[in-house]
């Protein structure tokens, strides 16, 4: 039988956890071949709840969990991690301002990234999903020094996807006909979903983006905002959403993304498109072997360099917010 595949999931009695492990265990993320072993990381206070979901997934009886251990330790949580999908995040409390919302997360992402540098294995991969997600990787990987800044990632896949049913429900085509757009910067209400460089339905995404005012006052408004709308909607953050496009990004990630596409992904910049080194932002990406590239060559006119400075500024005042507080 192949070793099973050790996959630690921290805010793992949360909505998105509860959502995502079954998925996890079922063979989605990793492969119909691939065993999995849980790592469910909480805080103590939830540690009766993850017990009541490990109960749950015991009860699936996955033929692919080898097993679930549940830890309110980080560095028993992350021993032998192989993919890390660090989704506990502080959210923002009444009266907190930006700058105590980063300063909270730090004391969350700074112990999980110096437990991933000292007990994951030599193959680890993380993606961030707790917001703010970009600024959280950033911290972990900051406080890992000895494992490569590319398997720190954040997750923006949700707003890649949701881009991606966007775009098709304006050209009135299936969502699988809609390939190479791209979400740039931020996870934040800043980002860029960009359909210049996108096909959809056969045709050149830059004829639908040829309609300013559609393109500017409702495409990327409505991706940007659309996790404020779907919190308005819900009463609570999107959860179901949330862990697909988590499943997506890892899945991509391990097994490769489909020739002739790519997705978008939150990546440590080494300075590709004039983003700044040293942040984590989105980009085009493929995947193969394991490792994301980001896409050589796309063309960006001003209207799209406007946007993708916008926000690439937004991700350099939260680092320099983060230094300031010492968590980089
Ligand atoms: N990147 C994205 O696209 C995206 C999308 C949706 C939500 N999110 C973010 O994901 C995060 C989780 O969302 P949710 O709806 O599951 O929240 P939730 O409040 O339901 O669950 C969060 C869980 O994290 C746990 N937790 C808190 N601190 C922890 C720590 N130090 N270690 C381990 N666990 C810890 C909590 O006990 C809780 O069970 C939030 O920050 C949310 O804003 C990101
Ligand atoms: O939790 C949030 O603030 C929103 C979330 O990041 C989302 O995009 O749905």
């Amino acid at each position: 039988m192949t070793t099973p595949v050790n996959v630690t999931v921290t805010g793992a009695a949360g909505q998105i956890g509860y959502a995502l492990l079954f998925r996890i265990a079922s063979g989605a993320m990793l492969g119909p071949e691939v065993p999995v072993r849980l790592r469910l990381l909480e805080i103590p206070q939830a540690v009766k709840a993850a017990e009541g979901t490990a109960m749950e997934l015991d009860d699936c009886a996955f033929p692919l969990l080898a097993g679930i251990d549940i830890h309110d330790d980080v560095a028993a949580g992350f021993a032998g991690t192989n993919v890390a999908l660090l989704v506990g995040a502080r959210p923002r409390g009444a009266g907190m301002e930006r700058a105590d919302l980063l300063e909270a997360n730090g004391g969350i992402f700074g112990p999980q990234g110096r437990a991933i540098n000292d007990h994951a294995a030599d193959d680890v991969r993380v993606l961030v999903v707790g917001n703010p997600a970009n600024t959280n990787a950033l911290i972990a990987a900051s406080n890992a020094p000895d494992v490569p800044k590319d398997r720190f990632t954040a997750m923006t896949r949700l707003d890649h996807n949701r881009a991606l049913s966007q775009a098709a429900a304006r050209a009135g085509v299936p969502v699988a006909q809609v390939r190479r757009l791209t979400i740039w910067g931020n996870h934040s209400a800043s980002q860029y979903p960009d359909l210049f460089h996108a096909e959809v339905g056969g045709r050149p995404g830059a004829e639908l983006a040829a309609d300013t005012a559609w393109l500017t006052d409702d495409f990327i408004p409505t991706v940007a905002k659309r996790g404020a709308a779907i919190i308005d909607a819900r009463g609570a953050s999107s959860a179901a959403s949330a862990a697909n496009a988590a499943i997506d990004h890892t899945r991509d990630w391990t097994l490769g993304t489909p020739e002739g596409d790519w997705t978008s992904a939150g990546l440590w910049s080494t300075g590709q498109y004039g983003v700044p080194e040293g942040i984590v932002s989105s980009f085009p990406v493929t995947s193969s072997g394991g490792t994301w590239d980001v896409v050589d060559g796309i063309e960006i006119d001003d209207f799209s360099r406007a946007r993708i400075d916008a926000s690439v500024a937004e991700l350099v005042e939260e680092r320099e917010a983060v230094r300031s507080l010492g968590l980089i």
